[in-house]
């Protein structure tokens, strides 16, 4: 079965499934969920560029305290047909020759944005009934959240990185999407944020992620990891750190550790 409207057609669901809202009023509907992914890590890709060839090896992160999910390629999430709903969220990020404090490498820049409800997560959002594509839906979430400045980035299936679906509390398939941008385009895109239809709504602001941890061992990512996120946004940053070889996976998994503990 090809990409079709009736694939992202949410199918009826029962009360008990429904969650309590903490959505914006003219979004009410659309609904806000939690979606546990854990497990296995995304599947490597022959296509990916060689920057993204690390692997992470080891045993998987976030197991604990998380329901189930299984991975799906993004063929098989359009198979699952209807009654499962989409979601499309993207990592963008830039090389960055800088150093912090003129010593510290900052390596990449990696866009994340606070959200409406205090929780760090992605750009991107719901794929709509009407959204001829995946990449579609993604586009037209990037422009609301990111504003016209992201209407050039055209996010293709080449940049589909992994997606997870899960049967609790809704069907659902959490797709994510990663692009290389110039550090000049994503600047341009942090300086024409403020523009977007949801800034200061839906997106409290952008942040850039700090991908390096500091002489203490606790300043940087792990104190970063410590926040909040939505959903399964944390994960999906660690595993695309490791897979796009952002983050030294040693490092990574430090960085998890650490904030895990607790600071
Ligand atoms: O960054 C994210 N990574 C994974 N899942 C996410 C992320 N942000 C939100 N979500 C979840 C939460 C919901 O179940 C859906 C869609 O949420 P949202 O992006 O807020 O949707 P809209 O912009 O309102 O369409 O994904």
């Amino acid at each position: 079965m090809g990409w079709g409207l009736r694939s992202l057609r949410p199918g009826p669901r029962r009360p008990a499934e429904r969650p309590r809202s903490t959505r914006p009023a003219h979004k009410r509907g659309r609904a806000c969920l939690r979606v546990p992914l854990a497990g296995a890590d995304w599947p490597r890709r022959a296509s990916l560029p060689a920057e993204r060839g690390g692997a992470w090896g080891g045993a998987p992160m976030e197991v604990a305290a998380m329901g189930e999910s299984r991975v799906v390629s993004r063929a098989e999430a359009l198979e699952l047909g209807p009654g499962w709903r989409h979601a499309c969220h993207a990592l963008l990020y830039a090389p960055c020759p800088g150093r912090l404090f003129g010593r510290v490498p900052l390596r990449h820049a990696v866009l994340m944005q606070m959200r409406f409800d205090g929780q760090l997560g992605f750009p991107g959002g719901f794929v709509d009934p009407r959204d001829s594509s995946l990449e579609a839906g993604l586009s037209r979430e990037l422009r609301e959240e990111l504003g016209p400045g992201a209407a050039p980035l055209s996010l293709a299936e080449g940049d589909h990185l992994g997606a997870r679906f899960a049967e609790t509390p809704q069907r659902l398939v959490a797709h994510f999407y990663a692009k290389r941008l110039s550090l000049e385009q994503l600047r341009a895109l942090e300086e024409g944020a403020t523009k977007a239809a949801d800034h200061g709504l839906e997106v409290l602001g952008l942040v850039r992620v700090p991908l390096y941890t500091l002489r203490d061992g606790v300043g940087g990512l792990p104190t970063f990891l410590s926040n909040s996120f939505v959903a399964s946004a944390r994960q999906q940053l660690l595993q695309a750190l490791g897979a796009l070889g952002l983050v030294p996976e040693a490092e990574l998994r430090r960085a998890d550790a650490v904030s895990r503990k607790g600071l």
